[in-house]
């Protein structure tokens, strides 16, 4: 079995290394992407990202640094307005020591615009659920990202996802569908190949690994009992990782 630690995803990963939906039989996903964690706390300490050369791409670190730290402060507040919504205090998930180091990562995402052939069955991203919190997506104007809205429903039903200039698209993470019971349904989505090259910028709301994730007190009853085991997020994360890339 491969035994994959949080310092293995912060690198770049190459076209089909990764199948996000483990169902498909065919190649791994048609994208390339690199990784890049928290440059502070322990966890920056124990796993360092990997910088290119200053030479090659002068003043990159610092913007990517930058970027980091900002997006975590908005995925900070998101999570402070999901535990309002869940009728717990806004500090509940800090409280708790969900963020106190998380293992939440950037990922910098290519799609090449040519298709290997038009014979094989291809997918930016194929369908799946991020394994967190929350996600803050970036994208540029290329279409290609698809939601489907029920996904207990079948045949599955697919959307074009637009961009909207200025916004983040913010996805549901199955971590917060088993934290909520299922209240917060994880959102599942695709990108499909459009010809054209596509980039997008994801941040993956990460909990710390050693966080306990077991049903939230306000999302279950006796008549709603709680549907997933708890489990320690760094536990769940790993072994999503090791079939995405094992596949
Ligand atoms: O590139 C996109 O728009 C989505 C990427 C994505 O879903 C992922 O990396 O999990
Ligand atoms: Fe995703």
């Amino acid at each position: 079995m491969v035994s994959l630690q949080p310092c293995d995803f912060l690198r770049y990963t190459p076209l089909y290394a990764e199948k996000l939906d483990t169902s498909l039989t065919t190649i791994g996903d048609s994208k390339e992407s690199f990784f890049l964690g928290s440059s502070e706390g322990v966890r920056g300490q124990c796993y360092p990202n990997q910088w290119p050369s200053e030479n090659l791409l002068p003043s990159w670190r610092q913007t990517m640094e930058c970027y980091y730290k900002n997006v975590m402060s908005v995925g900070r507040k998101l999570l402070g307005l999901v535990a309002l919504a869940l009728d717990l205090d806004e500090d509940f998930f800090i409280k708790i020591g969900a963020l106190n180091d998380p293992a939440a990562v950037v990922r910098l995402i290519r799609y090449p615009g040519e298709v290997i052939s038009s014979d094989v069955e291809t997918y930016g991203a194929s369908a799946h659920s991020d394994y967190g919190t929350v996600t803050l997506l970036l994208t540029d104007e290329v279409p290609g990202l698809q939601v489907c809205r029920d996904k207990s429903k079948q045949p599955r039903t697919w959307e074009d996802v637009p961009r909207l200039g200025g916004a983040f698209i913010v996805n549901i993470g199955d971590l917060m569908e088993r934290w909520t019971n299922g209240l917060f349904r994880s959102t599942l989505h695709r990108v499909m190949p459009v010809g054209k090259e596509r980039y997008s910028v994801a941040f993956f709301l990460v909990p710390n690994p050693d966080c306990n994730v077991e049903c939230l007190k306000t999302c279950c009853s006796e008549t709603s009992p709680a549907r997933f085991p708890p489990i320690l997020a760094g536990d769940y994360i790993k072994e999503r990782f090791r079939i995405t890339y094992a596949t």
